[in-house]
């Protein structure tokens, strides 16, 4: 058999295989390969939102676990690894990626979301080839496999749940075992859901290990490494997995990244601004004279943003100038899920704040004044919503974002037991359709500033729906509307300390018990083990407003202050995280 000889090359070293998964240590042994396990502690939490692909992020994680075993070995096990595999599943439906549930509740979600469609199920792999002459060398790729679940009943789906079988597996389920049961079609690698694609890993040690006069199966298909296109050599082109060497004399990669971090940003912003992804869509395949004429540029500039857009991943090859499937969903102007206005925003209002932000550290205080000229005393009168046109450009960008993070806060917990619900600062109500679409039988009371209110007629959905309405007010002076749920997305972090504590009192006092508060917030990671958009938004908060990102034990803490207790943190993965707490 051909794969044998791949086995035996790695007689005599010391493999590791850095996953706790007995799923991956089955298949392994039944091939015969002979090797350690040695879990990786490396905790499954970078921020996905950093990544183009769900793949990416599978990759990433898989490097991370091999790395973090591959350091640890020599001190802590005074061994050196000859090679240590690392793995990562997650599955992905509708853009959205699932890991292991944290509870039944996150099961149940994760399952419905899976009932009745089709999913991906993607497993990164990297082999990290230690003892190096010049280096460690990592190989990674990725296998993707669709999966369709058939409809699912909330009988069976609670009978799944209760089995426990859903708690230690990606998206919930196990393909192997009960969880077959659910399936109704696989297309690809059925060990690729179970946990390792067993087929592509031997191709990629051949790839490696055997001389191509040796084996007919290197040659690997040469598209899905998740290496970016300009680390690429032409010979990696070639042969089809990415080779990453890490070389101390190499270029230190993460601060090239961020050296040229703004100027990706600002790709992206003036691609957006010049709405090169609408003309795109009206016309594929256009020659970049005709798409700068188009857009009102000059044909060298737009040859180069348009350049520059496909090495970031937002178009596909220049010839066919085609938006990917995230340019389609997100970048056009009107798609459902559009994050234009979000994206106008960040270059209109908080580029020019963060200018400052040399002058927001130094002095602790945001930089309104020093980016737009004008001091403000209440950010929202004083300044977003000074002038009719800028008020539009912030409703736009919270409208934007709501819609696409607004189904990952609604569905964060189980609240049938809620009947009224007041979205506290509910803006254009995006947020509040995306709970009664979650939850048939919520009602909720948009509760936001007259002008909002006024103006929200821009933002309403195709289908109105009676079960949300609108009350104008101002949440530190006025009664807040009567409900057993209280949202507040965004509103804490905005808000200086003092004026949370008011709030939070105003809450408690309306509330009785039973009732609760659910906030939606970027909650910051305190063992910061991850590089997070959290911590980005904690400095936008300190550049633009009077208030702050906190964490999860900083939110327990204010909340329990003010007689919120039994805390839920649900961590979406989306721009906002969820937490839930009741009042005593
Ligand atoms: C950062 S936005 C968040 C909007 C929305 N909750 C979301 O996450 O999409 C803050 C919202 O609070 C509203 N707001 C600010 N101060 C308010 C006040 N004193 N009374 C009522 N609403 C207020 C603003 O008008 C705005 O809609």
């Amino acid at each position: 058999m051909v794969l044998i000889p791949v086995i035996s090359k790695l007689n005599g070293k010391r493999v590791v295989l850095a996953s706790a998964s007995p799923r991956r240590l089955e298949i392994l042994t039944n091939i015969g390969l002979q090797f350690e396990v040695v879990p990786s502690w490396f905790k499954e939490t970078l921020d996905k939102t950093l990544f183009k692909a769900p793949y990416e992020y599978a990759v990433e994680t898989a490097k991370q676990k091999a790395l973090e075993v591959a350091q640890r070995m020599p001190l802590k096990h005074l061994k050196t690894p000859d090679i240590v595999i690392g793995a990562d599943t997650v599955v992905t439906v509708d853009g959205v990626i699932l890991e292991k549930p944290i509870d039944k509740q996150d099961a149940y979600q994760m399952l419905s979301r899976l009932s009745g469609k089709e999913h991906s199920v993607f497993t990164g792999v990297a082999i990290l080839l230690c003892n190096e002459r010049e280096g460690e060398l990592t190989v990674d790729f990725y296998e993707e496999t669709k999966v369709k679940f058939a409809e699912l009943s909330e009988e069976m789906l609670w009978e799944y749940i209760n089995s426990g079988e859903p708690m230690d597996k990606a998206g919930g389920y196990g393909i192997q075992a009960l969880g077959g049961m659910l399936v109704e079609y696989v297309h690809g690698d059925f060990l690729n859901v179970v946990g390792f694609p067993l087929n592509h890993f031997c191709k990629q040690l051949s790839a490696i290990y055997i001389k191509p006069s040796e084996s007919p199966t290197h040659k690997i298909k040469g598209e899905d490494s998740a290496v970016s296109a300009a680390s690429r050599t032409s010979e990696q082109d070639m042969v089809g997995p990415s080779y990453t060497k890490s070389n101390n004399e190499g270029l230190p990669h993460n601060i090239v990244d961020l050296l040229d971090g703004f100027k990706a940003s600002k790709t992206l912003f003036t691609a957006c601004r010049l709405k090169v992804f609408d003309v795109l869509r009206a016309s594929e395949g256009l020659r970049v004279k005709v798409a700068a004429e188009r857009i009102g540029a000059s044909v060298t500039g737009t040859e180069r943003l348009l350049d520059a857009a496909v090495s970031l991943g937002l178009l596909h090859k220049l010839g066919q100038g085609e938006n990917t499937e995230h340019a389609s969903q997100f970048l056009v102007t009107d798609s459902p899920l559009s994050l234009h206005g979000y994206i106008l925003h960040c270059n209109n209002v908080v580029w020019p704040l963060f200018t400052h932000l040399e002058s927001a550290v130094r002095e602790g205080t945001n930089q309104q004044e020093r980016a737009f000229g004008k001091k403000t005393g209440y950010l929202f009168q004083d300044g977003y919503f000074k002038k009719d046109e800028v008020e539009m450009q912030f409703l736009n960008a919270m409208h934007s974002t709501a819609k696409v993070t607004g189904r990952a806060v609604a569905t964060a917990f189980d609240l049938s037991g809620f009947k009224t619900a007041c979205d506290v600062g509910g803006c254009t109500g995006a947020m509040a359709y995306e709970f009664i679409i979650a939850h048939p039988g919520l009602s909720v009371i948009v509760f936001d500033l007259p002008t909002v209110i006024e103006m929200r007629s821009h933002f309403l959905p195709g289908e109105q729906n009676d079960s949300v309405s609108f009350v104008a007010g101002d949440f530190f002076k006025d009664d807040l509307p009567k409900a057993d749920l209280y949202i507040l997305a965004r509103i804490l972090h905005d808000c200086s300390d003092e004026k949370v504590d008011e709030l939070l009192s105003k809450l408690s006092k309306a509330c009785t018990t039973g009732c609760a508060v659910l906030l939606a917030e970027t909650v910051l990671d305190e063992a910061k083990t991850r590089a997070s958009r959290a911590y980005m938004q904690s400095l936008n908060m300190l550049v633009q407003t009077e208030g702050r990102e906190r964490s999860s034990a900083q939110y327990k803490q204010l909340l329990e202050s003010h007689g919120f207790s039994r805390m839920r943190v649900c961590h979406t993965g989306n721009f906002l995280d969820a937490i839930l707490a009741y009042k005593q």
